[in-house]
């Protein structure tokens, strides 16, 4: 390919407008061709004066633009599956935001229509994998020099969480990030889920379970807990520690300049996943444009969305249940030529 990969986005929210942003200005390579939103307002204001971009209410029609040779999705979790079907029957290559589908049902529905086009089109946003931290504990993990891992204890923190979340989407849509982390760093599927569930906090909306703790096994026989909380009020905090046979490693820690004053130290707190993970969005979306421009499909894959699906759901159950729940993943279908 010689010209700029030509990119509709769907959905023009927070991560939509960042990302028309980061097409637009940040990763070269690639333009934004036609952003779908039901908001024709915010998806307007999102496009702002974006050269050659056009701006739809519906999602085929956007899909159908001229120039449009990719699809970047960026809709809520329920509209996915339908833009990741209509995006397969059109041929095109997708980086679709976590996560891939609410469901693990809406989930295998896409690997199986993939597996039916005989070729990967799909790119799944799980942008931990491209942070420079998270990257350097999987080449630390890979290398075996600590032993192997058997344990990780993960904290993720939100300082508020938006109107419509529930206390399931702390672990479908929240952990679905620890999810796939995990899988990711242990090389390992995740086999059963435990969710405990402390008294509230009086910062959270009214019947939201938050904080909760998120308990996983692996099939390998590791561990993995995770603190969710998504109203702490403080700070954007993602942290991770693998603790392994013979050392452990830790990420998350510190983040910027510590500045020190008489008496004391400060250091700023990210506020949002904006600024916490922009590196890695821009990695992940300059990823996705490079490869796709060479014709190729990298990264978290279909699987990788249906996995964590899967796991989520189990996770959702064992919240309403407080009962130790397994994760039963369907057999993954080959990638077959079409006839
Ligand atoms: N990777 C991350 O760290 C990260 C961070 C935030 C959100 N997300 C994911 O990104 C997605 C969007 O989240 P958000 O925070 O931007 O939500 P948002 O509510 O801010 O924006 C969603 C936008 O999609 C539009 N929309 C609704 N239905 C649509 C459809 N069928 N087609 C096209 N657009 C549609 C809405 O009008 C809205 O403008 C979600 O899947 C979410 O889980 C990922
Ligand atoms: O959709 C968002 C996003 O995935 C963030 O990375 C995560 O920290 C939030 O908890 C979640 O609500």
């Amino acid at each position: 390919m010689s010209g700029l990969l030509g990119v509709a986005v769907m959905g023009a929210g927070h991560m939509g407008a960042d990302h028309i942003r980061r097409l637009d200005r940040v990763v070269s390579g690639a333009r934004v061709a036609a952003v779908a939103d039901p908001d024709a307002e915010r998806a307007k204001e999102a496009v702002g004066g974006i050269d050659g971009a056009t701006v739809h209410t519906d999602v085929e029609a956007a899909l159908d633009a001229p120039g449009v040779e990719a699809v970047l999705i960026a809709s809520p979790g329920e509209a996915h599956e339908e833009a990741l079907l209509a995006a397969f029957a059109r041929g095109l290559p997708v980086l679709c935001e976590k996560p891939m589908a609410p469901d693990s049902a809406g989930a295998l529905r896409v690997v199986e229509a993939e597996a039916r086009l005989g070729r990967r089109l799909a790119q799944i946003g799980f942008m931990r994998r491209y942070d420079a931290e998270y990257r350097q504990l999987k080449s630390l993990l890979d290398g075996g020099r600590l032993g192997r891992p058997l344990m990780l204890h993960c904290v993720h923190r939100n300082v508020s969480s938006p109107p419509h979340f529930t206390s399931a989407m702390l672990v479908t849509s929240s952990v679905s990030h620890e999810i796939d982390a995990a899988r990711w760093l242990l090389g390992q599927e995740l086999s059963a889920v435990t969710v405990l569930r402390p008294r509230p906090s009086a910062s959270a909306p009214r019947g939201l379970l938050d904080p909760q703790l998120v308990l996983f096994e692996t099939e390998g026989g590791a561990v993995v807990d995770v603190e969710i909380f998504v109203n702490c009020g403080f700070g954007y905090e993602v942290r991770c520690e693998a603790v392994c046979e013979a050392g452990s490693a830790r990420i998350g820690e510190t983040r910027g300049m510590l500045v020190t004053g008489a008496g004391s130290a400060r250091q700023e707190v990210p506020q949002d996943y904006l600024v916490r993970f922009s590196d890695a969005y821009d990695r992940e979306v300059r990823a996705w444009v490079d490869a796709t421009r060479r014709g190729r499909v990298t990264g978290p894959d279909a699987w990788d969305g249906y996995a964590a699906a899967t796991v989520a759901e189990a996770g959702a159950r064992a919240l309403e249940t407080g009962v130790r729940t397994p994760v039963e993943l369907a057999p993954r279908p080959p990638l077959r030529d079409p006839a």
